[in-house]
């Protein structure tokens, strides 16, 4: 029986990363930190006091004058910074995208904040954000810049997203995960409280593992197993002031060292026209066109890895709080597939509107990535009347970015009926059909737009229907519907800590495994 049994207890939504808020704010924050840090122990070392106080002065001076000087050039809105701090002190450091949103109401579509002595522009609104992103995509367009797929520009960032997308393409229907993750929920948890963290995590993870390594793990396997920590690890402490201190190092070492060895094996065993994963048709390609940037694949990998496993996991998180809370839509009448005792395919989509549009409705309220990505501006730009400077990298003091706030996309009262309840008929029309909505921008818009949009949404329909197919989800013992909190944590992506009990509907777990074909 269940080994990872967990005692019940409160399923509040606890804000459990104290200090990692977005990676954008801690970074620039930290960099204050780190900078004056390093100043000062470079300073007590070699710098005689009365020095010490003048070089002081002056980096308060000129930051000061900067933040004063570069408000004044640009005029867009926004409150008014203090030297060298910004506007942090203004901003709730875990969920920095509801200030901006608050913000974004009175200073409108437009605006900026200062985090540290750099300057944020703030893009917000559906209208606002889809115009930047589509309508001025070569302005808007560019991440912020690092290596790898997410956080390059240019020719190696194309070369890498086309790959990616024809393998993703390759392999994006390697789809049998659901069934391995209802095995190990049903032999494991059923009838017992349990963290979902857990299964969902394995289950991303596998999928991607599928896709990039070209084969599935157990989910016992004790690699796969510090594999999904480590990876959960990372995203957790990314940004927080400890890791941006010190341990940064280690924490991309060990993630890089599995992937590493992973690649050295599939390397060794690599069998010319035989593609196994993303990984081995890199290493085909790159053979034959003997080209550099082996790097790089490390990068995508890593890359795919933290942008492919907790985003969808903490969906399907989401999904699950949403049926424990809200009951009558769990059942047949409600988003339960009405398909029979086989399993739900692809195809039955088009025929479930209800569960399409509970699926919509999720993505859309628990607003999983709500600042998006930072991206910068490649040039000088004037929108909507405000001119835009080209960007400096965020590691000067006076760099600047932009931030399109995708929470005030999805909640834009303009546009949603009831921007914060669960409200599945925001995506049916008045025959109960499906319906599109333009304002539907989880995965952002315009040629940054998320790679993996369709595997996410696939993952997503057939992970969410096999789970409410055969199990029922309920807040565990002495916690009522109601006093399931909504509140999100956050890390890079708005998590939570749900910890939910789940019954089998069906009589016998061992029958699953037959049915299910594992
Ligand atoms: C529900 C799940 C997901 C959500 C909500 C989501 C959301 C996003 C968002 C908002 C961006 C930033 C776009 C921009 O900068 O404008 C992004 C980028 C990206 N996502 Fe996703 N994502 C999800 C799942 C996935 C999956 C499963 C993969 C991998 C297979 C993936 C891979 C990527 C990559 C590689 C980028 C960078 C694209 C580029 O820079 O060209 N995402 N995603």
């Amino acid at each position: 029986m269940s080994t990872n049994k967990v005692e019940p207890q409160r399923a509040e939504v606890t804000p459990n990363r104290p200090q990692s808020s977005t990676c954008l704010c801690v970074i620039n924050s930290n960099l204050v930190t780190e900078t004056l840090w390093h100043f000062l122990e470079i300073s007590t070392f070699s710098v005689p006091p009365p020095c010490w106080l003048l070089l002081f002065s002056c980096l308060f001076f000129i930051s000061y004058l900067s933040v004063t000087f570069l408000r004044k050039e640009e005029g867009t809105p926004g409150p008014r910074p203090l030297p060298l701090l910004g506007n942090l002190l203004q901003i709730d450091l875990k969920r920095p995208y509801k200030t901006l949103y608050e913000l974004s109401k009175t200073y409108g579509s437009v605006f900026t904040v200062y985090l540290g002595t750099n300057k944020v522009v703030v893009l917000a609104g559906y209208e606002a954000v889809r115009e930047a992103l589509v309508n001025y995509a070569e302005e808007f367009g560019e991440i912020l810049c690092f290596v790898g797929i997410l956080f390059a520009n240019g020719e190696s960032w194309k070369e890498l997203r086309r790959f990616a997308l024809t393998t993703l393409k390759d392999f994006g229907m390697v789809i049998e995960e659901h069934k391995g993750m209802i095995f190990f929920l049903c032999i494991n948890f059923t009838g017992n409280a349990f963290d979902t963290a857990l299964p969902i995590n394995y289950a991303t993870a596998n999928i991607i593992s599928s896709i990039v390594y070209g084969t599935r793990f157990d989910y016992g396997d004790p690699v796969f197993k510090r594999m999904v920590k480590r990876a959960n690890q990372s995203i957790c402490v990314t940004g927080s002031a400890s890791v941006q201190v010190g341990s940064k190092h280690s924490v991309k070492k060990n993630r890089t060292e599995d992937i590493k060895n992973l690649t050295k094996h599939l390397k060794d065993t690599l069998e010319p026209g035989l593609c196994r994963g993303l990984v081995d048709c890199f290493l085909i390609r790159k053979q034959k066109e003997e080209v550099r940037q082996y790097e790089n694949l490390t990068f995508t990998v890593s890359n795919l890895f933290a942008a492919g496993t907790d985003t969808t996991a903490a969906t399907l998180r989401w999904g699950l709080l949403l049926m424990a809370k809200y009951p009558h839509i769990q059942g047949p009448r409600g988003a339960e597939p009405v398909v029979g005792s086989r399993q739900v395919c692809v195809d039955d989509r088009k025929n479930l509107p209800y569960t399409d549009a509970v699926i919509h409705e999720t993505q859309r309220l628990a607003n999983i990535v709500p600042m998006s990505l930072p991206h910068q501006t490649s040039q000088d730009v004037t929108f909507k009347g405000y001119f835009i400077k080209k960007s400096i990298s965020p590691w000067f003091p006076t760099g600047n970015y932009c931030v399109s706030l995708l929470t005030s996309v999805l909640y834009d009262e303009s546009e949603w009926e009831s921007p914060r309840t669960f409200n599945p008929s925001h995506f049916l029309d008045k025959n109960g059909q499906f319906v599109k909505r333009d304002a539907f921008m989880p995965f952002s818009a315009g040629r940054r737009m998320c790679l993996g949009e369709g595997l996410a949404k696939m993952e997503l329909f057939l992970f969410f229907t096999s789970l409410i197919q055969r199990f029922r989800f309920t807040p565990p013992p002495g916690i009522t519907e109601d006093e399931l909190d909504l509140t999100p944590a956050v890390g890079f992506t708005t998590l939570l800590h749900l910890i939910c009990c789940v019954r089998f509907k069906g009589n016998d777990c061992s029958a699953v495994s037959d049915k299910l074909e594992i």
